[in-house]
């Protein structure tokens, strides 16, 4: 529906009111931020002028304590009311560029008059604070602008739901406070507006989609009902801009008990963290925590082993199908990130309550104090009814008193002696003065002969067992990695643990392999969370009580014990995973169990299963190329925006890759295109193509340790582009060589998805057997 002059006028002329209103209200602001400012600097000089300072009786103590706090609270409050303030800037800072992009005329039911609801990043009253001049999207009211066409419509609200008639849809778009589109809309969200957002440029940074939010991500964002949402979407449905939204409402909505450090996001890799990292700011947000489940592993096991990282995992998988060992790894990777594996660790846990826990011996000075046997016979004395972490507990403090009483005997050893011969003068004075602080002593008994040997020896026996006991605190007299390899010693061992006994065809080699890895100090990377599981399970888990929300991002990728290691982590946590199964990558993941795991890690009455259908993020003829790379692919919807058809390029050899290639980038960087990508199947494969392609032009070349998304032209390996876009990809060689396994379909499919705009495939030789239809690209010759 176009719009006449008249109302283009009456809104801008609306636009100029509000936004010389926030001028007005940010210079009062600034006004105000400066004096609280000063303020506080003051009141921070002089803080102690009005305390009286006066400990001398329990009565005046008391009261300088309460004049201390008194002046504590007025210095909280007002650099409260300063970071208010200084907020309340930011977000105006924000509106008076952009201040609203929508509008709706909203009628309840029952009213004669209606609303004009006009929505923006943040909210904005007029100067007595009883009407809304720009309302916040995420407040109550917005959800309709998300979620309804014009016509009967009803929003919830804490109060309950109101319903109503949408008389109007408006959308805008206004840059510099210069309305530069309108359009009254029909259907939820106009794809005009929608068309325009995705006909960009990609950036370096995700953009945050508030304007254009679609109804079914709305219901994503918005749900606060379920325990665990989970969220299957095709490639580019808008799965991480959800999450990062749905960050963002949370925060607003809980505004008062919410912070952004009670949210976790993990992340597939540290590039994707700084590719999200401005999305929250632009909404006014501050971001939530970032990490990736390999960061976690490095940081619990990295001391103990030397760890595979998932890109070493999978650069195995994909280019080591000729050695010896391949097929029983991938049938380890794929049993060991199993729901049926899991149950084995469970079982072998039971079987621990029984026999079979390991133990290491206790040594000092290269003595064995308590023998590892001794301890195991003590763990198994315990009232077996008791869960283990609780037994070893008990199991700790009969350690702590018996390391007490050989400490004492200790005392009289030879070495002590000798230990003390060596003591300075310094040491001396630093006995006696402990000995003064301990009140255990006068000046006059130090001169005591004995006495004052026996206190040294004492002391130094203490500081010698000292890390003993921290030892024996952080259980390290637990032989995990001994209780995990046993698992694997002997190939029938975890016959009797396995569900109906069936364990993978290739268990020996499994176990041989895993057992001279560990041989080795190393732990593959499938190994790494079954591990750390098992150590939980026995030592108990450490919780993160103050996290509210996790979200999992690429949650196709995580393994059963992964989500059940999360849940356990973060008890008090809602959990918010979205992956896609279509790109599910990892030798684990084709296992086929897929998000399954996922549903029943809370039950079904906790959990809700949200679908997102439809792409975004590329060209429709993209889409259509890319989703017959799938069996699946036709429940994949494009979203209707135009562009040019994939090309599909047959060379013969290495020397006209290259050189076809580099034409084209010179070509795609001539379009204007601000981030090219070449996608490679592995690192290895990117090394060679960035070492003689940055011959012609400029490139970059990401590997698993780059941490920063950069536009521009560069070489990537497949896996390490999953979740990040670029404008135009270039699939460096697309052959039936490189990805011609079936379980090689995902990882391309997740490559060629990566495209907004233009997608071109090259192929030395045969093409790859995914690329069937030959309506759906255009080959060149
Ligand atoms: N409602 C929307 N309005 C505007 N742009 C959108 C919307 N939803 C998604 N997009 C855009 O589509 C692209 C893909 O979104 P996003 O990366 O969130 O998808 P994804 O499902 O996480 O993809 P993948 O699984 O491939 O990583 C982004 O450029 C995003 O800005």
């Amino acid at each position: 529906m176009s719009t006449t002059k008249q109302t283009w006028r009456e809104e801008q002329q609306r636009v100029d009111r509000i936004v010389g209103k926030i001028h007005k209200r940010m210079a009062v602001l600034e006004q105000q931020v400066g004096d609280i400012n000063k303020d506080i600097v003051d009141f921070r000089k002089t803080f102690w002028d009005d305390v009286t300072v006066n400990l001398d009786e329990p009565d005046d103590a008391v009261e300088t304590y309460a004049s201390m706090k008194q002046q504590a609270e007025v210095l909280s409050e007002r650099e409260r009311i300063h970071r208010h303030a200084r907020n309340q800037l930011t977000t105006l800072q924000r509106l008076q560029d952009t201040p609203y992009f929508g509008r709706i005329d909203f009628t309840e039911d029952g009213d004669k008059n209606g609303e004009c609801v006009y929505l923006g990043i943040g909210s904005f009253l007029n100067e007595s604070g009883d009407q809304f001049l720009i309302y916040d999207w995420r407040a109550p009211v917005s959800s309709l602008y998300y979620d309804y066409p014009p016509g009967p419509a009803h929003y919830e609200t804490p109060g309950g739901t109101i319903s109503g008639t949408m008389d109007l849809k408006r959308q805008f778009i206004i840059r510099e406070a210069c309305i530069r589109s309108l359009f009254d809309t029909g259907v939820t969200i106009g794809d005009e507006l929608l068309k325009e957002a995705l006909s960009k440029q990609a950036d370096a940074q995700m953009k945050s989609i508030v304007a254009t939010i679609q109804k079914e991500q709305n219901r994503i964002i918005r749900n606060e009902r379920s325990r665990l949402l989970v969220v299957q979407g095709a490639a580019g449905s808008g799965k991480t801009s959800a999450a990062l939204q749905r960050v963002a409402y949370l925060l607003y909505r809980y505004r008062d008990t919410l912070r952004a450090e009670h949210i976790v996001l993990f992340s597939p890799n540290p590039m994707f963290n700084s590719y999200v990292s401005t999305v929250l700011p632009e909404l006014g947000e501050e971001n939530m925590q970032q990490t990736t489940f390999q960061e976690y592993l490095e940081h619990r096991l990295g001391q103990t082993y030397q760890l595979e990282d998932p890109s070493a995992q999978i650069e195995y998988v994909l280019t080591a199908r000729n050695d010896a060992d391949y097929g029983a790894r991938i049938e380890g990777i794929r049993y060991k990130a199993s729901s049926d594996f899991m149950e084995v660790v469970d079982q072998y846990l039971t079987y621990l309550l029984q026999e079979s826990m390991q133990f290491t011996d206790v040594t000092f000075r290269d003595e064995v104090l308590i023998t590892g046997e001794c301890i195991k016979t003590r763990f198994y004395a315990i009232d077996g009814s008791l869960p283990i972490p609780n037994r070893i507990g008990l199991l700790a403090e009969w350690l702590l008193d018996e390391l007490k009483n050989l400490a004492r005997r200790e005392r009289s050893k030879p070495w002590v002696e000798e230990e003390m011969e060596l003591l300075d003068k310094e040491d001396y004075l630093r006995a006696f003065q402990k000995l003064q602080r301990n009140k255990r002593y006068t000046e006059e008994s130090f001169d005591d002969f004995s006495r004052e040997q026996e206190l040294l020896a004492a002391m130094i026996v203490k500081e010698q067992f000292h890390p003993l006991l921290k030892q024996v605190k952080r259980l390290k007299f637990i032989d995990i990695p001994a209780i995990y390899k046993q698992l694997f010693a002997d190939p029938e061992f975890a016959i009797s643990f396995a569900p109906n006994g069936a364990l993978p065809q290739q268990w020996t080699s499994i176990c041989m392999q895993t057992a001279s890895k560990l041989e080795r100090s190393e732990l593959a990377h499938e190994d790494a969370t079954p591990y750390l599981y098992l150590q939980e399970r026995i030592e108990g888990f450490r919780t993160n009580t103050s996290v509210r929300h996790v979200f999992i991002d690429e949650a196709q990728d995580y393994s059963p014990f992964q989500f059940a290691f999360l849940k356990r982590m973060f008890p008090r946590s809602k959990m918010t995973a979205l992956g896609d199964l279509n790109q599910a990558i990892y030798a684990h993941s084709t296992a086929g169990s897929g998000l399954a795991p996922l549903a029943s890690l809370f039950g079904a009455d906790e959990t809700e299963m949200f679908v997102l259908t439809r792409s975004y993020r590329s060209t429709r003829p993209i889409v259509e190329f890319t989703r017959r790379l799938l069996d699946t692919g036709e429940a994949i919807e494009p979203f209707n925006r135009d562009g040019s058809i994939p090309s599909v390029t047959k060379v013969a050899d290495m020397s006209e890759l290259i050189d076809r290639i580099a034409h084209r980038i010179h070509a795609l960087q001539e379009g204007g295109h601000r981030t090219i990508a070449v996608i490679c199947k592995t690192a290895e494969e990117s090394r060679q193509a960035y070492e003689t392609l940055q011959e012609f032009t400029p490139l970059r070349l990401i590997g698993k340790e780059t941490t920063s998304f950069e536009s521009g032209t560069l070489v990537i390996p497949s896996y390490l582009a999953k979740g990040v876009e670029f404008d135009a990809v270039v699939i460096y060689n697309g052959s039936h060589a490189q990805y011609g396994e079936e379980d090689e379909r995902k990882l391309f499919y997740t490559a060629c998805t990566r495209a907004m705009h233009e997608l071109h495939i090259y192929s030395v030789g045969e093409l790859s057997p995914f690329i069937t239809d030959p309506d759906t690209y255009a080959l060149e010759s």
